[in-house]
């Protein structure tokens, strides 16, 4: 049956990236239909908005979306899609791929970030012209459905270790929520399992990023620790996500817009490329997700690499080489 895909390419190299992950996904014998959806500073200054509502409805309505990158406007566009799939898990894996000079090649590990709450519920305001405030939002409801999603995680990708980040020394309250949630799911599942400050995690994870295998984080933290992570693995052109509702789901590279690289047509593809193999996972196709992922792995084992991890070749190049190899 004809698979209805929403495709948002956004802004900057968000333009470039999306029709590399497209050609990849059309060279499989898949039957997907590619619907644009508009989004972006150019619609915003055509139509007054950068996220008009039919795009709004064709996330909403399709099987799944695949989304680019978005600019400075990004949290009004990718935090309202977000919603529209009504995706409570953003799933970013940090791996390692031979032939790229990460820092840490032994990196292999998934975030599990809770995508509703926190800082990113939306409670902001000025009290006075020189005072403002930011409700952080925990609910045990929202804690409990990203702690049992990431134990099933581990559970189904045979990792050792569930690992869960807090900040509950301070955060007593929304985060001794999270943990505690956290901790009692635990004690219903058979995996290891632990927990670590935010603070000593993100130096733990620079010196032996071989230690994690799954990481559930509240939602800010799962932001800034996953691009910690990008840092290890040859940085953000190499870190897909999915975002993850009970029936729908969003696939997007963890990079931006790259301004300073827009336009010149070399940014690495690999993140957005690597987000549809988790999109044809999210179906329920692991082979060809694994494919596309053995594919992408060759090329950048054996080049042509993107300037990003020190090659010269386009956007395009490298998608013909992953072409060609699939
Ligand atoms: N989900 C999103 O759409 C999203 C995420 C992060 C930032 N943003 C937005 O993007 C804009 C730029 O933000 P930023 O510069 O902090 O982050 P960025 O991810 O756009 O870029 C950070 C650095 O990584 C490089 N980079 C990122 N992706 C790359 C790729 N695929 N290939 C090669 N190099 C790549 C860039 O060239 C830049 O040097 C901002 O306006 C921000 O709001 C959007
Ligand atoms: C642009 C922003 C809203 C977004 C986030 O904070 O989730 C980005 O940093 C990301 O990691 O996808």
């Amino acid at each position: 049956m004809t698979k209805e895909i929403a495709a948002i390419p956004g802004d900057g190299i968000g333009q470039e990236v999306l029709p590399a992950a497209i050609d990849v996904l059309e060279a499989l014998d898949r039957d997907f239909e590619f619907v644009e959806g508009r989004a972006g500073n150019a619609v915003y200054e055509r139509e007054g908005t950068p996220l008009p509502e039919e795009t709004r409805e064709l996330a909403r309505e399709a099987d799944a979306t695949l989304f680019g990158a978005a600019g400075e406007l990004a949290a009004d566009i990718i935090l309202p899609l977000r919603q529209d799939v009504e995706a409570f898990a953003n799933v970013r894996p940090a791996r390692a791929y031979p032939g790229v000079d990460g820092v840490k090649p032994e990196t292999d590990l998934v975030f599990v970030r809770e995508n509703t709450q926190g800082v990113y519920a939306g409670i902001e305001s000025d009290l006075t012209d020189d005072v403002a405030t930011l409700t952080r939002l925990i609910t045990g409801e929202a804690s409990r459905k990203i702690a049992e999603y990431g134990f099933e995680y581990a559970d189904e990708h045979d990792a050792d270790r569930i690992t869960v980040a807090h900040k509950a020394n301070v955060m007593r309250t929304t985060d001794g929520l999270f943990v505690d949630t956290a901790a009692e799911v635990a004690e219903e599942m058979d995996v290891e399992y632990d927990e670590a400050l935010i603070d000593a995690l993100a130096m733990h994870l620079v010196m032996h990023p071989e230690d994690y295998d799954v990481i559930v984080t509240p939602n800010l933290a799962g932001d800034v620790l996953s691009d910690l992570a990008a840092g290890l693995v040859g940085g953000l052109g190499m870190l897909p996500s999915a975002n993850v509702g009970d029936d729908n789901a969003l696939f997007e590279p963890v990079h931006g817009s790259a301004p300073d690289i827009a336009g010149e047509g070399i940014a690495n593809p690999s993140a957005m490329i690597l987000s549809a193999a988790m999109m044809l996972e999210y179906f329920g196709d692991d082979e060809d997700g694994q494919r596309v992922r053995n594919a992408v792995e060759t090329v950048l084992e054996d080049g042509p690499r993107t300037p990003d991890l020190g090659g010269d070749a386009s956007t395009e190049e490298f998608t013909d080489a992953v072409l060609e190899e699939l």
